[in-house]
C-alpha cells in the first residue's frame, strides 16, 4: 500500500495502532493540535511542524527571516488553540551541502523576531546533512485547561478570529511569479508569509467549548472539530466577511472569494466554538448531526472537505 493511497489522516490512524498511548499522564494524543501531558499540577503542551522546500515555500522566492517566523507561527498557533502559552522549542535541521549560511542565518533571525513576539526560547536543535532543504520546529507550551476539538455542543456559536482566504491568495500571487505587485498584492503576499498566531485570544479560547488553529483551510479544519465533537456545524455564508485586498484580488483574477475563504490554508487564524458572545466574527452555529454545512438564503449545502493535503 503506497501512502499517498492512505491519505494523511489514513496514515496517521495506522501509525497510532502501531503505537497506542497507554500512560495515565498523557490526556490528549493523536487526536488534537497539539498532544497534552499532566506533569505535577501543569498541563504541558507538544506539537510540531515542519517547512519542507518544494511543499512549504520555494527557496528562491522567499525570504529566510520570513520562512523562520512562519515555522514558528505554525507551531504557536497550535499551542494557542489549545489554550496555551508557548514556552520552550528544538528546531531541526536538514541542509543541503552546499546551502549558504546567510540563509540559515536569516531564518534564525526571523526564529527570534518570533521568540521576542509569542515570548518562548529556543532551547536546543539538531543538524543532518540532506538533500532537500527541511525545517522542523517542534514546541512546548503550558496551559491550566486543555480546548480541544471535541467539545463543541449542540447550541454553540461558530467564530472566526479574523477575514479568511488570504493566505491562499497570497501564495497564489509568489506562484504567479510576476515582475511587480501592485499594493494590495504585496498586502496578501505579507499574509502569507508573515501569518501571526493568534496569541492575543488566550482568553477567548479558553472560554470556547472547542479551538482549532486553520492550517489546512476553514471547512477542513471545522470537519475535525465536527467529526470529534460529533455534531453537524453550519456556516451562514452571509456573515462570513470579504476582506477588501480579497476582493479586489478576485475581481482582478476573476476568483470566487468564497473559494479562499472556505479552503484557505495556513491562515493561523483560530475557529472557535460557544455558548458565549465572544468579541469575534460570529459565522454560524452547531446542531445535532454530522458534516460541515453552508447556509444562503435558498438552500443548506453540505460541504465537501477540500482542504490542503499532503498526499
Ligand atoms: N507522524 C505522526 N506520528 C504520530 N502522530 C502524528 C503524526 N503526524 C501527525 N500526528 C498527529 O495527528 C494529529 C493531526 O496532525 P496534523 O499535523 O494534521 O495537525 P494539525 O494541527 O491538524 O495540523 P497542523 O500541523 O497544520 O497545525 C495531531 O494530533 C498529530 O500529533
Ligand atoms: C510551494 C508551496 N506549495 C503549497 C503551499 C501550501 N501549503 C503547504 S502546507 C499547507 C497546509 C499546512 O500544512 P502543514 O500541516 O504541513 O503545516 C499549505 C496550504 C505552500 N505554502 N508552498
Ligand atoms: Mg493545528
Amino acid at each position: 500500500m503506497k501512502i499517498e493511497n492512505l491519505g494523511e489522516f489514513g496514515l496517521i490512524d495506522k501509525l497510532n495502532q502501531i503505537l497506542p498511548i497507554d500512560d495515565k499522564d498523557v490526556i490528549v494524543g493523536y487526536s488534537d493540535d497539539c498532544a497534552c501531558v499532566k506533569v505535577g499540577n501543569d498541563l504541558l503542551l507538544f506539537t510540531v511542524d515542519i517547512q519542507v522546500e518544494g511543499s512549504h515555500f520555494i527557496k528562491e522566492k522567499i525570504n529566510p527571516k520570513d520562512l523562520g517566523w512562519k515555522l514558528s507561527t505554525s507551531n504557536v498557533s497550535d499551542i494557542v488553540s489549545c489554550g496555551g502559552k508557548p514556552r520552550w522549542a528544538l528546531v531541526s535541521l536538514a541542509l543541503p551541502k552546499d546551502l549558504d549560511y546567510e540563509f540559515i542565518k536569516g531564518v534564525y533571525e526571523g526564529i527570534k523576531e518570533a521568540q521576542d513576539y509569542y515570548g518562548f526560547f529556543t532551547i536546543g536543535g539538531n543538524v543532518s546533512s540532506s538533500k532537500q532543504l527541511m525545517i522542523d520546529m517542534s514546541m512546548v507550551g503550558q496551559t491550566d485547561i486543555f480546548v480541544g476539538r471535541d467539545k463543541a455542543r449542540v447550541g454553540d456559536f461558530v467564530y472566526i478570529s479574523s477575514n479568511l482566504g488570504l493566505s491562499k491568495a497570497g501564495l497564489e500571487l509568489i506562484l504567479m511569479d510576476k515582475d511587480s505587485y501592485e499594493d494590495f498584492e504585496k498586502k496578501l503576499i505579507e499574509k502569507h508569509y508573515r501569518p501571526k498566531a493568534r496569541i492575543d485570544l488566550l482568553e477567548n479560547v479558553k472560554k470556547s467549548s472547542s479551538c482549532i488553529d486553520i492550517s489546512d483551510g476553514l471547512v477542513s479544519d471545522l470537519g475535525h472539530v465536527s467529526k470529534r465533537s460529533k455534531v453537524k456545524i453550519v456556516i451562514e455564508k452571509e456573515k462570513l466577511p470579504i476582506d477588501n485586498n480579497l476582493k479586489i484580488f478576485c475581481q482582478k483574477y476573476n476568483k470566487d472569494p468564497y473559494q479562499y475563504i472556505l479552503y484557505s490554508g495556513e491562515e493561523y487564524e483560530l475557529a472557535l466554538t460557544s455558548d458565549k458572545d465572544l468579541d469575534l466574527i460570529k459565522i454560524g452555529y452547531i446542531e445535532e448531526g454530522e458534516g460541515v454545512y453552508l447556509k444562503t438564503q435558498e438552500k443548506l449545502e453540505k460541504l465537501d472537505d477540500k482542504g490542503f493535503r499532503h498526499f
